[in-house]
């Protein structure tokens, strides 16, 4: 299997280890980390650790734009590259000991005409050259690029023959509902913005996500932060947890999720074992690292089709929405 992941708005992810968040003062890091960044990037990465192909294809550009790419060489992941004037982004995470992690992401670079012209073109090019069994399109999109990018990017993806995961958020998302896109992984927020209305409860996500696919997604893998993931697809919903000792980070855990699940065949309840395993993992990690096969507690997933519908749905440790 080939997973080829399209990340057009990339990021150097550096975090830094404090003691506390205290507002106006200058705070001392305790250790830092950098690692390559962006949703469809993460993708790549945990995809790579499960063992499977992967191109990332991205907009690189500046000195920025050069250590992502090295980076990327290291964990030996190929990268299709389209080099773009602006500098590639740098987001920052503030991570505190217990848990809450305040995050800052930057606008990243504008993305001419030419250049989003030749990102569509390098991932039909990828996809043809890599006989890629999935296109996984992720992330905000950045400055120049139209809400309806991704809704483009699916649509040709689907009429080679290639499966679509989408990971995005607000008119992004809604504008590629009607491509048709095989998966998309919503967390909690994104879906209720994606159908307009606040959700409390797992019977609230369960039925926005039964809206999604109604208007045009195969399946709907939800992420529902430290409660677990939700499944609707067309054989059913299924929902599924993990215990977590202690959050070390969890940024990039939905990203993860979204891996694992594709690694496992991106269909039905074994797959989404694989995602809530991947999510547990990675939050336990630091920074955005993706977990490993050895960090994996498959066993420890519990899986039911008998939705807890009336369970609350908490927001992450600190409230943000990321
Ligand atoms: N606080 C937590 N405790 C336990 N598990 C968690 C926690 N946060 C996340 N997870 C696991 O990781 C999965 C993905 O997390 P979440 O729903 O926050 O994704 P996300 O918002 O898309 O994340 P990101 O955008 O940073 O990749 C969850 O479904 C869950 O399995
Ligand atoms: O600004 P976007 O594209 O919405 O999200 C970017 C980002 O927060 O997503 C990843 C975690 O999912 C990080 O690697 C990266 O910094």
């Amino acid at each position: 299997m080939t997973v080829l992941t399209v990340t057009p708005n990339p990021s150097l992810d550096r975090t830094y280890e404090i003691p506390a968040l205290t507002r106006g003062t200058v705070l001392r890091a305790g250790t830092d980390r950098v690692d390559p960044g962006g949703k469809g990037v993460n993708v790549s990465r945990a995809v790579a650790s499960a063992g499977h192909r992967t191109v990332a294809v991205l907009p690189l550009g500046g000195p920025e734009g050069a250590l992502l790419s090295h980076l990327l060489g290291d964990l030996g992941i190929a990268v299709a590259g389209v080099p773009i004037q602006g500098s590639t982004r740098v987001n920052v995470s503030l991570a505190e000991p217990d848990g809450a992690l305040t995050k800052i992401n930057a606008a990243g670079p504008h993305i001419g005409a030419d250049e989003s012209q030749a990102l569509l073109d390098t991932v039909a090019a990828e996809a043809v050259e890599r006989h890629a069994s999935w296109l996984v399109c992720c992330g905000s999109l950045p400055r120049g690029l139209a809400d309806d990018w991704y809704a483009a990017l699916v649509t040709r993806a689907r009429a080679s023959g290639v499966r679509v995961a989408l990971d995005s958020s607000g008119p992004a998302l809604a504008a590629a509902l009607a491509a048709r896109p095989d998966v998309v992984k919503p967390n909690a927020d994104e879906l209720a913005e994606v159908v307009g209305r606040p959700l409390a409860t797992v019977g609230d996500a369960v039925k926005a996500a039964e809206q999604v696919r109604e208007a045009g997604a195969g399946a709907v893998l939800a992420s529902l932060g430290a409660i677990g993931q939700l499944l609707v697809d067309a054989t059913g919903t299924y929902f599924a947890t993990a215990p977590v000792a202690a959050v070390r980070s969890d940024v990039g855990a939905g990203d993860a999720s979204l891996a694992g699940f594709l690694a496992e065949g991106g269909a039905r309840a074994k797959a989404l074992v694989s995602a809530v395993a991947h999510g547990a993992a990675a939050v336990q990690l630091p920074g955005s690292q993706m977990p490993a096969p050895g960090d994996l507690s498959l066993d420890k997933v519990s899986l039911t089709t008998d939705v807890p519908m009336d369970l609350p749905l908490s927001h992450n440790v600190n409230g943000a929405v990321r």
